[in-house]
């Protein structure tokens, strides 16, 4: 069982919300460390950053990609995901094994300037793609959990100007909804699907 898996592991978060097409952990990743590359700030090595965000979710190729929703402990994720990185990385040469083990040891344990802008960067790129998903279908303000949830865990100027912008366009995307024209037929129906549909 290798890396490639991760392509396949869609993100359970938007499967137990019932999103069509959910994005894969891969896709979590690549865009983590694209959105890394826009790190201004020179306190913090931007390098390091793609990095990080590249390797911080590669053990859920075997594990899984285990949500809050999961009710599985933190030191029972930790264990699962250690394991899977010892076994990852133990099929690689010496060097590089390390190499990626202590990028995602880093991420873990948050033990870096790097690794805390990094753990900004899974939550807004969470909130970004809940977002995308609320346009797509469109159900403006159906994903709101996902914003409540990481609500005050920003706390770089960079991070919660990305954060502001985005809330900016979605609150006029609800309010939009709440003010425009009169609702059609199909959108006065009541709602009587399950919440999380
Ligand atoms: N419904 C929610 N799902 C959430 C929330 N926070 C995280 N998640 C999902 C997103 C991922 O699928 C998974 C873990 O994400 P990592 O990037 O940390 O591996 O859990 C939430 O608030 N609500
Ligand atoms: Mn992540």
């Amino acid at each position: 069982m290798g890396f490639s898996r991760m392509m396949r592991v869609p993100r359970t978060g938007w499967v137990y919300r019932n999103v069509g097409k959910p994005e894969s952990v891969s896709d979590h990743m690549y865009r983590m460390a694209v959105i890394a590359f826009l790190v201004k700030d020179e306190k913090i090595n931007k390098d390091r950053c793609v990095r990080l965000a590249l390797v911080h979710d590669m053990a859920e190729c075997i594990v899984g990609d285990i949500a809050p929703a999961d009710n599985i402990s933190k030191e029972e994720k930790h264990r699962r995901e250690k394991e899977a990185m010892e076994h990852l990385t133990g099929l690689l040469n010496e060097d590089v094994g390390k190499e990626i083990f202590d990028l995602w040891e880093e991420y873990e344990n948050q033990s870096s300037f790097e690794a805390k802008y990094v753990k900004e960067l899974d939550r807004f790129e969470m909130i970004m793609q809940a977002f995308e998903y609320e346009e797509l279908e469109p159900k403006p303000g159906r994903l709101q959990d996902f914003f409540d949830s990481t609500k005050g865990k920003f706390h770089h100027p960079e991070i919660l100007q990305l954060v502001t912008a985005l809330n900016t366009e979605r609150n006029s995307r609800i309010m939009g909804t709440c003010i425009s024209a009169p609702p059609t037929a199909q959108e006065s129906e009541p709602n009587i699907l399950p919440h999380n549909t």
